[in-house]
């Protein structure tokens, strides 16, 4: 038996939708202030997070990994990502603030010589998580919006049985420890109802031959931590931690692990929807979760991924082709 609303008792009106004519339902972020980790050019994850987050009207401020500032400072500055700065507005997508950070290290303390020296890091200051936090705390006051868009895995061409103890730890340091060292830092910048995203991969649950060097679990931990975290900080800070299992895309860290255009090639093949993902798609569900639309979702690991995930065969085996 269908349900029509007024079997379950429910009045007509109230089924339909309460927004006035034409206002339709918006992701209305005007007010809200974000700070988004991981964007060093316009093609990853983090810059279409961006682009959707200030289409519905937030204010934008980025860290940027430190040895990746000069070259996004001056390609920004030399309009080279002009064309992906336009709103629908008509405006371009600006910046509040531009920092360099690096999320492997929480304060100076924890900083090595060689890296202190190292000339990419020595022409910059205060770029540990917690100076980081101190400055968006001095520059912009409260934050309603926290993104994570990063990862860094040293071995990841190498399969789990050959990675070292140090790639393996230094995959779980930069691309999971980051986001609880960013909640605890800027969890008390966070106005109640704000909220957190991170980029996971399926690999946590699935073996993705290829994505190695404890890549898959720091994504494992990710979404663990995700959980957590979503108890922990909602408690403290009343804030809302979620993360989104993205489909492949060529971004410059994914061409880095050398097999992502077989990768997309492979979605496309086998996912309910035959489309490739944009990151845009990715950026639209962040603005979601970010917004007061997603006030009741929290600890929650949202695959954005053509349904890929829901496929338990792949329907261009070669062991499926029944032809000879
Ligand atoms: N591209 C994909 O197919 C795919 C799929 C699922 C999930 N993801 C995830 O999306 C997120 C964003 O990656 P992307 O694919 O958009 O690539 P990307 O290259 O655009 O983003 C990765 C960013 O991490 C930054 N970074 C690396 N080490 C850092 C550190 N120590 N401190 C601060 N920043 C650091 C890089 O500078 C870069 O901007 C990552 O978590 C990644 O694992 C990517």
């Amino acid at each position: 038996m269908v349900l029509t609303p007024q079997r379950r008792g429910m009045s007509v009106k109230a089924a339909a939708s309460t927004s006035p004519a034409g206002t339709g339902l918006p992701i209305d972020l005007r007010g809200k202030k974000a700070f988004i980790a991981g964007v060093a050019d316009d093609q990853g994850f983090g810059w279409a997070i961006a682009k959707q987050l200030a289409e519905a009207g937030a204010e934008i401020s980025l860290g940027v990994w430190v040895p990746a500032l000069n070259i996004f400072e001056s390609n920004y500055r030399r309009g080279k990502f002009d064309e992906n700065r336009k709103l629908a507005n008509g405006g371009l997508m600006e910046f509040a603030h531009i920092y360099p950070m690096d999320a492997v290290f929480d304060s100076p303390a924890d900083v090595p010589e060689d890296i202190a020296s190292n000339k990419r890091y020595a022409g910059n200051k205060g770029w540990t998580v917690s100076e980081t936090a101190d400055k968006v705390a001095a520059d912009v006051g409260k934050i309603d919006i926290l993104v994570h868009s990063l990862a860094n895995g040293p071995e990841v061409q190498k399969p789990l049985l050959e990675t070292s103890r140090r790639g393996y730890l230094a995959a779980l340091s930069a691309s999971s420890y980051s986001l609880i060292s960013m909640v605890q830092r800027f969890g008390p910048l966070m106005n109640p109802g704000g909220a957190v995203v991170s980029l996971t991969y399926n690999a946590s649950n699935l073996v993705i031959p290829g994505y190695g060097g404890g890549m898959s679990t720091a994504k494992a931990a990710l979404e663990s931590d995700t959980r957590v975290l979503a108890y922990e900080a909602g408690r403290k800070y009343h804030v809302r931690v979620n993360t989104i299992s993205a489909g492949p895309l060529g971004s410059r860290a994914a061409k880095a692990i050398g097999f992502i255009d077989d990768m997309i090639r492979y979605s496309y093949e086998n996912a309910p929807i035959q489309k490739e993902l944009s990151a845009y798609e990715v950026g639209a569900a962040a603005a979601f979760l970010c917004s007061p639309l997603a006030s009741a979702v929290t600890g929650h690991v949202m695959f954005v991924d053509n349904g890929l995930n829901t496929m338990g065969l792949a329907l261009d085996s070669k062991t499926l082709d029944r032809s000879e």
